[in-house]
C-alpha cells in the first residue's frame, strides 16, 4: 500500500484532507502542554516546510490542470475539427454529444442537437428499422458495427451516411452509451447507384443482345432447315430429272433399237443393197416349206436369217432345232440327230429321242453342215428325200415333217471337189441359196450396226455412250472385219465397257492387214487354218487330248478338233 502512495499523486480531495489532519493535529498540539524551545523551533520549522510542500505541490496542480486543460482543448479540437462526425448516444438514442463535423452534417447549430433523439434525423420509418437492427448488434456483440442509412438534414435534403457503432465503456458514460462516427458517402453511393446503373444497363444490353441472338439464331436455324428442306426438295426435283433423263435416254436407246430394227428386219441389221437382196430372199422363201441353204462367212448372220425364216413361216409356232455339226462329238452326232434306243451302244442307258424327232413339225436348222462326217451326209440325204430315218438301235422308220435350213461358211463346191462334201446332198440343200455378205463389202451397213450394238450394250451394261465420232467410225470402216458382224459386236461391247463419259472409245488395235476381197478370202481362211491344225498336230507329235495335245493349244476341245481334222481330211500316215 505504502509502495502505491508513493507512486500514485494524491488527488486534491485527499490532499485537502491531509492538510487537515495535519491542522487537527496541530491544534490538538496547542492544547497539551507547551512544548520546550526547541521542540517548538522544529514544529515551526516543519510547518515551515511542509507548507513550502504545499505550495509546490500547488503549483504543481495547477501545471497539470493546464496541461489536462490543453489536452482536452487539443482533443475537443480534434474531435470537432474531425472530418467525421461523432455522435455519442445515450441507451435511449438521444444525442449526448456531437462534434463540429456531425453538427455540420446536419446542418444545425451544435447546441441545439444535445438531447435531442437521432431517429428525427433519420430519412423515413425503413431506415429507422434499419438503424434499430444495426444498433441492437452494436450492443449484443462487441466491436465496429457498420451500417449505412439515409440521413435527413435540418433542410430535409437527405444524404447517405455510412456509420461505424462501438458501445461506450468510458466510466464518463451510462450504461447503453454508443459511440457512432459517421460518413458522408452520398458521393460514393452516387458513383456506386452510377456504377449499378452502367452494370444494369450493360446486363439488360447483354440481356438484349443475347435475346437479339437467340433470335437471329433461330432465325438461322429456320432459314438452314428452309434451306436444308430447298436442297432435299433440289435433291429430289433433280433424282426426278435424272431419273426422266435416264428414262429418255432408255427410251431413246429402246427407240433406237426398234428403229433400227424397223429400218431393217427384226433383229438382222442392215440397210446395204447387199442386205436389202438378202432381207427380199427371206421373205421370198420363208412362206414356202423349201430346204434353204445359207452360205456366208463366220459372224455374218446366218443364224439370225435361219431364225428370221422359220419366224415367217408357218412352222413359227413349233419350235427350231438347231444343230452345230462341229460342236457335237464324231461319235455321237448320229445318234443326236436322229436318237438312239437304250442299250444302242455302249453308254446308251435310257431312250433318247434325236433332234429330227423334237423338230418335228418345226424347222431343223444344221449350222456348219459342211463339217458333217460324210457317212452321215448319207442318212441326212434320206431324210431330206423321204422325210425317214431310224433310231440308233431300232429297226423301225419314223417319218418327219420337217423344214430343213442348213449354213456354211466354207464353200460347199470346193468341199466336193476335194471330196469332204457329198454331191447329191449339196444339190439336195442347194434349193434355195440365200448368200450373206461379209461386213467388209458392205461398210454402209456399219454405222447403223453400230449404232444398234451401242444402244443394246448400253442397256445391257447400263451406260449412257452417246456419241461415236467421225474418226471412229472411219476406223471401223477401214478395217477388214474377218469374224464380221460378230467380231464388230464384240468390239463395241468392250468399248462400252471401258468408255468414260458418253463418247464411244475403241481400245482395240484394228489395224490387220486388209485382204483381198471375194472368195479366194474364205479359201485362204480354211486353208489357213488347215494348216495351222496340221503344225500343232504335228508339234504334239498327234496327241489330240491332254495336258501337251493340240486341243488345249488350239483352244478347241478334243472332239471340235477331232470335227475339223475330218474335215480337213488330216490323219496320221
Ligand atoms: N446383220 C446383223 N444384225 C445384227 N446382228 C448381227 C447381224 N449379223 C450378225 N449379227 C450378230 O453377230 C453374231 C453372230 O451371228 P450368227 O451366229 O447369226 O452368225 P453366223 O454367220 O451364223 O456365224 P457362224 O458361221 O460362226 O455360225 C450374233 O450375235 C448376231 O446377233
Amino acid at each position: 500500500m505504502a509502495k502505491n502512495k508513493e507512486r500514485r499523486p494524491l488527488t486534491p480531495a485527499e490532499d485537502l484532507r491531509r492538510l487537515a489532519e495535519e491542522r487537527a493535529r496541530l491544534k490538538m498540539a496547542a492544547i497539551t502542554p507547551s512544548p520546550s524551545l526547541a521542540d517548538a523551533q522544529r514544529l515551526v520549522h516543519e510547518l515551515e516546510v511542509h507548507q513550502i510542500e504545499l505550495e509546490m505541490q500547488n503549483a504543481e496542480l495547477l501545471n497539470t490542470r493546464d496541461e489536462l486543460e490543453i489536452s482536452r482543448n487539443k482533443y475537443s479540437e480534434l474531435f470537432d475539427f474531425a472530418p467525421i462526425g461523432y455522435f455519442v448516444l445515450d441507451a435511449q438514442t438521444r444525442i449526448r454529444e456531437i462534434n463540429q463535423a456531425g453538427a455540420q452534417m446536419l446542418e444545425i447549430e451544435r447546441s441545439l442537437l444535445t438531447d435531442k433523439p437521432f431517429s428525427r434525423f433519420i430519412a423515413d420509418d425503413e431506415e429507422r428499422r434499419k438503424f434499430t437492427d444495426h444498433l441492437k448488434s452494436v450492443r449484443r456483440e462487441q466491436g465496429v458495427h457498420r451500417c449505412e442509412i439515409r440521413i435527413r438534414k435540418n433542410d430535409g435534403t437527405l444524404f447517405h451516411g455510412l456509420l461505424q457503432s462501438d458501445a461506450v465503456t468510458n466510466s464518463d458514460c451510462q450504461e447503453g452509451c454508443i459511440l457512432i462516427s459517421i460518413m458522408d458517402v452520398t458521393d460514393k453511393w452516387q458513383l456506386r447507384m452510377e456504377l449499378q446503373k452502367a452494370h444494369d444497363e450493360l446486363e439488360s444490353a447483354v440481356r438484349e443482345r443475347t435475346a437479339e441472338l437467340i433470335r437471329s439464331n433461330a432465325q438461322l436455324s429456320l432459314e438452314i432447315e428452309e434451306h436444308k428442306n430447298a436442297r432435299a426438295s433440289l435433291k429430289g426435283a433433280y433424282t426426278q430429272i435424272k431419273q426422266l433423263s435416264e428414262k429418255l435416254q432408255e427410251e431413246n436407246i429402246q427407240l433406237q433399237m426398234d428403229l433400227s430394227r424397223e429400218s431393217n428386219f427384226g433383229e438382222i441389221i442392215g440397210h446395204s443393197n447387199a442386205m436389202q437382196y438378202v432381207f427380199f430372199r427371206i421373205e421370198q422363201v420363208a412362206p414356202q416349206d423349201a430346204t434353204v441353204l445359207l452360205l456366208g462367212e463366220t459372224g455374218t448372220g446366218k443364224g439370225l436369217v435361219a431364225r428370221a425364216i422359220h419366224n415367217r413361216s408357218a412352222r413359227k409356232t413349233r419350235p427350231m432345232i438347231t444343230v452345230n455339226c462341229t460342236a457335237l462329238p464324231g461319235n455321237l452326232i448320229e445318234s443326236e440327230l436322229f436318237g438312239r434306243e437304250k442299250g444302242a451302244f455302249t453308254g446308251a442307258s435310257a431312250r433318247q429321242m434325236g433332234r429330227f424327232e423334237l423338230a418335228n413339225g418345226g424347222t431343223i436348222f444344221l449350222d456348219e453342215i459342211g463339217e458333217m462326217p460324210q457317212d452321215l451326209q448319207c442318212k441326212l440325204l434320206r431324210v431330206i428325200q423321204d422325210g425317214e430315218f431310224e433310231r440308233l438301235g431300232s429297226p423301225h422308220t419314223i417319218k418327219v415333217d420337217v423344214r430343213i435350213i442348213a449354213a456354211s461358211n466354207r464353200n460347199l463346191e470346193e468341199e466336193i471337189r476335194a471330196g469332204r462334201f457329198r454331191e447329191d446332198l449339196f444339190y439336195r440343200l442347194n434349193v434355195f441359196p440365200i448368200t450373206i455378205p461379209p461386213l467388209r463389202q458392205r461398210k454402209e451397213d456399219i454405222p447403223l450396226l453400230v449404232n444398234y450394238f451401242v444402244a443394246k450394250y448400253n442397256k445391257k451394261i447400263g451406260k449412257k455412250i452417246a456419241d461415236v465420232s467421225k474418226e471412229t467410225l472411219n476406223t471401223l470402216a477401214q478395217y477388214h472385219w474377218p469374224g464380221n458382224v460378230r467380231e464388230l459386236e464384240s468390239v463395241i461391247e468392250r468399248a462400252i465397257i471401258t468408255s468414260q463419259g458418253t463418247t464411244l472409245r475403241i481400245q482395240d488395235r484394228l489395224t490387220g492387214l486388209k485382204k483381198p476381197e471375194g472368195e479366194i478370202d474364205i479359201k485362204a481362211l480354211a486353208d489357213l487354218e488347215r494348216d495351222h491344225i496340221l503344225k500343232v498336230l504335228q508339234k504334239t507329235n498327234w496327241r489330240i487330248e491332254g495336258e501337251k495335245g493340240a486341243a488345249i493349244l488350239l483352244g478347241l476341245n478334243a472332239s471340235t478338233l477331232r470335227a475339223r481334222m475330218r474335215k480337213f481330211g488330216l490323219r496320221r500316215n
